[in-house]
């Protein structure tokens, strides 16, 4: 059985507005997604029994509610493809983490199985489809780094100069939903267009209530800001600064107390597998 490997990066939000929220309780967004070249590993081995089974399941996630699971039963009920596959995750992304670790997999495995299994669908189409499975999905499709509007689903693309971050993980899972339903959540930002971004004051508007309900995420943020700007990605716990060079990144990481946990890392400026709608 020949196991191909496919890359799943990392996100980051450099900033992140709520400016609403729609009928059925999905918040508005204004946010800039930002590819980082760290992230999990999908390895897929293409079988032609029509089965589909993760052989790693990860701790606490039962393999038919792993995003890697669902994506490809999706991509196969969407196409009435006959084809299955066995997946494999090596996972270097914390979960709950704010980097968009489950949705980077899921929009890998359509990507890749797309490819594998020959379906033809477009770009689009995927970005599409990826939406059904979490809103940061369609990004990781898209392949670069865009500001995001709606849900996080209609995306322009942004071109950013090169840096270096580094990102701590708080030793806290976030869940998502918990920090979207907290009733200290402000909704009302004032939208602002693409081309204010640049020169705008950058802002997570999740990260207050994420830092009251786990106050460690204060304590990272403050740990960071004694090198850089730091703040809070996605719906957290994960805490992030630029850095123009490599040397001041990993000098920032070496200086991490005990038992921190933490990676630097630089922007990405394609996803590895956006050639494979060329
Ligand atoms: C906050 C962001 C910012 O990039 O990232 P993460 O921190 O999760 O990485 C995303 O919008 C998260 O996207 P994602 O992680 O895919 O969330 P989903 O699984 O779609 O949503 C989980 C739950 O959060 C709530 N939710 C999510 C997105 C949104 N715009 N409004 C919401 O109210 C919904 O209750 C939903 O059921
Ligand atoms: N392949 C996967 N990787 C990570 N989390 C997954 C995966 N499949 C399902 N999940 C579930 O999705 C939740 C959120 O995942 P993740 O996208 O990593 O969070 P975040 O977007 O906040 O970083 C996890 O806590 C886990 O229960």
């Amino acid at each position: 059985m020949d196991f191909q490997d496919f890359f799943a990066p990392a996100k980051i939000n450099l900033f992140l507005h709520v400016t609403g929220r729609r009928a059925d309780g999905y918040h508005l967004l204004q946010t800039a997604f930002r590819l980082l070249d760290y992230g999990d590993t999908v390895s897929i081995a293409v079988t032609d029994d029509g089965e589909i089974s993760l052989e790693t399941p990860l701790p606490g996630v039962p393999a038919e509610q792993d995003l890697t699971v669902r994506a490809a039963r999706l991509l196969q009920h969407h196409s009435h493809s006959q084809q299955g596959c066995r997946l494999r995750l090596t996972k270097r992304l914390p979960l709950g983490g704010g980097l968009g670790g489950g949705s980077s997999d899921a929009a890998t495995v359509l990507m890749a199985l797309n490819h594998l299994w020959r379906l033809g669908l477009s770009r689009v189409q995927l970005q599409q489809l990826g939406l059904q499975l979490g809103a940061d999905v369609p990004f990781f499709i898209f392949g670069r780094d865009a500001f995001a509007e709606g849900i996080g689903e209609q995306l322009q693309a942004l071109t950013l100069a090169p840096k270096w971050y580094v990102v701590l993980i708080p030793p806290v899972n976030v869940p998502t939903i918990e920090i979207f339903r907290d009733e200290r959540l402000t909704r009302d930002s004032v939208p602002i267009i693409m081309a204010a971004f640049p020169t705008a004051t950058k802002r997570n508007d999740l990260q207050a209530v994420a830092c009251r309900k786990y106050p460690i995420i204060a304590e990272y943020l403050d740990w960071l800001n004694q090198y850089g700007k730091a703040m809070m990605t996605g719906s957290g716990a994960c805490v992030f600064a630029a850095f123009d060079t490599q040397a001041e990144a990993e000098r920032v990481i070496s200086e991490l107390p005990p038992d921190w946990r933490g990676f630097s890392a630089p922007s990405l400026m394609q996803h590895r597998l956006s050639n494979l709608f060329d």
